[in-house]
């Protein structure tokens, strides 16, 4: 699903009006109108008492529309225009007047703190203050509003966004409220992924509020959302009459004394994601610990009988390589990479240890062959790109590291964001129970077995994280966050796979 920026989205509007000969306001009543129908099918005429607070701008115009129709359904409604600005707009005027025609209870008009009314957990609240136009911290009082409403426990439905909250910005030092689900018109906003904005987002849906399909079809957006209609179309069917060689080498660099479970996790992750074959390069060490826990996978180790890799050298040409977890960061191992990475011309996935060797030898990032994918998570990428002032700068110096370097960039998170090329591919599949030692070491086997059966280096990197979350997210099916370890995701992957084709359960 594209995600809109905020200048799309006004684009958006602009190009249906013009395509239907509509004024704006009619767009207004649309989204307000889907909005209220959302809340009533749920409510079902319930006399929940409702408190609407409305801003000064078009989001606050919508919450006059949901207004009137609440008002109009006979629902107790509370009606606040919460005055920050006397700047209100045409459209938001023109929904006032239309609240005006059905009620003789105008809104209150709430300009300071003390104006503020009581909000109980039993209300309804609509949050209808700011939306995709806030460029600024909110007013003090306004913050105080955003506090009491997060306080108060009231389900609260945010409408577009959750006010205080910038959409392609970060506002810094700011409340924003935390709704228990947000209304977000036609896409959802690139913030609601991003750690520092995303902890605010509960839930969220998107209205379709029909704007022109010629131009949501043709934006090219920056970001898009990666869910199971986009991961069934990276899916290559395998066929008849393939055999283990149709489907790619996979050799996995990794491992040291202590850390042999990373290239065991990393191996299983290859094998299950469908790579021909697997073969893990490790030490002395690992050797029989890897043969003996994987018996499907082949073991190479180095010439030597050390504690970590001294030398990366190998008889044989795999179609990819992982490389990087539990390698430690030995001066070493350091050298060792140095050399393989000079002389190898095979397609790379790099992560953890091999990654931190990277970002303290920069110099070796001229090695990496084109398309390399690196898959840190946010520490590892900080040692890589530095550090930022918030999430929108990291994505930048992202997209500019990738660039640089022509590799595919996987930043680990909640929501996982692969960038290539100028775009964010935002993953949606995932849970807390991959927050656990050993999920990132299976995700670069995935990532490596998928390129080793053919997937180019970028699609194997999308296809690979959604797959990878999906497992997660149906092993939570059978244990709760907290037991979900990471030789599960590798076990549920072959779940994930099917769950790409699965038709939903039918209602009787
Ligand atoms: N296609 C759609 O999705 C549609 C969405 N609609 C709704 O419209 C809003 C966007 O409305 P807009 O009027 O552009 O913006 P806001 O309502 O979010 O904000 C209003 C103005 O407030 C000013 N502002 C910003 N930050 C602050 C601040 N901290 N303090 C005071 N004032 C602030 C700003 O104006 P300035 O000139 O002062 O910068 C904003 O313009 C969208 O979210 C949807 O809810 C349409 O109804 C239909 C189509
Ligand atoms: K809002």
């Amino acid at each position: 699903m594209k995600i809109l920026s905020k200048e799309q989205v006004y684009q958006a509007d602009k190009a249906t009006e013009n395509a239907e000969n509509i004024p704006s306001y009619n767009l207004m009543e649309r989204a307000g109108g889907y909005a209220f129908e959302f809340m009533h099918q749920r409510l079902q005429g319930q006399p929940v008492p409702v408190k609407i607070f409305c801003g000064i701008g078009n989001n606050g115009g919508d919450g006059l529309v949901i207004a009137r129709y609440f008002v109009e359904h006979q629902y107790p409604v509370d009606v606040y225009v919460v005055n920050y600005s006397d700047n209100r707009s045409k459209d938001f005027l023109l929904a006032l007047e239309e609240l005006k025609k059905v009620t003789r209870k105008w809104p209150q008009v709430l300009k300071s703190e003390d104006d503020l009314p009581q909000i109980n957990r039993e209300d309804l609240v609509v949050d209808c203050i700011f939306g995709i136009g806030i460029n600024r911290p909110a007013p003090k009082w306004v913050q105080q509003l955003f506090v009491n409403i997060n306080q108060s426990g009231a389900y609260t439905v945010a409408i577009d966004v959750p006010s205080g909250m910038g959409v392609d910005v970060y506002i810094k030092d700011s409340e924003v409220i935390k709704p228990t689900i947000v209304l977000s018109f036609q896409t959802p906003k690139l913030a609601f992924f991003l750690p520092q904005s995303g902890k605010y987002i509960n839930n969220w849906t998107v209205l379709d509020i029909g704007l022109d399909r010629n131009f949501m079809n043709s934006v090219q957006t920056q970001a898009q959302l990666i869910d199971k209609a986009e991961a069934q179309q990276m899916y290559k069917p395998r066929t008849k009459f393939s055999h283990k060689g149709t489907y790619g080498h996979a050799l996995l660099i990794t491992g040291s004394y202590g850390k042999t479970g990373a290239a065991v996790l990393s191996c299983k992750g290859a094998l299950s994601s469908g790579a021909g074959l697997v073969t893990a390069y490790t030490t002395q060490h690992g050797l029989p610990i890897l043969q003996s826990s994987l018996p499907e996978a082949m073991v190479l180790a180095d010439r030597y009988n050390g504690k970590y890799l001294e030398e990366i050298q190998f008889d044989l040409a795999p179609t990819v390589i992982g490389v990087g977890p539990g390698l430690g960061t030995e001066k070493i191992t350091q050298q060792a990479l140095k050399t393989f990475l000079k002389a190898n011309k095979i397609p790379l996935v790099v992560d953890a240890d091999a990654l931190n060797i990277l970002s303290e030898n920069q110099e070796f990032l001229e090695f990496l062959p084109k398309y390399s994918v690196l898959t840190p998570h946010p520490k590892e990428l900080e040692r890589l790109i530095g550090t930022w002032e918030d999430d929108f700068e990291k994505l930048k110096k992202a997209e500019a590291f990738s660039k640089k370097y022509n590799c595919v960039l996987v930043l680990k998170d909640a929501h996982t964001i692969t960038v290539f090329d100028g775009k964010y591919y935002v993953n949606n599949t995932g849970n807390p129970g991959l927050a656990t030692g050993g999920s990132g070491d299976v995700l670069t086997g995935i990532i490596t077995g998928l390129m080793a059966q053919g997937y180019d280096a970028l699609t194997a990197a999308i296809f690979g994280v959604y797959l990878h979350g999906k497992a997660a997210d149906i092993a939570i099916n059978h244990t709760a966050y907290e037991g979900l370890t990471a030789s599960m995701i590798t076990e549920f992957l072959g779940q994930a796979y099917l769950d790409l084709f699965a038709q939903p359960e039918q209602k009787q």
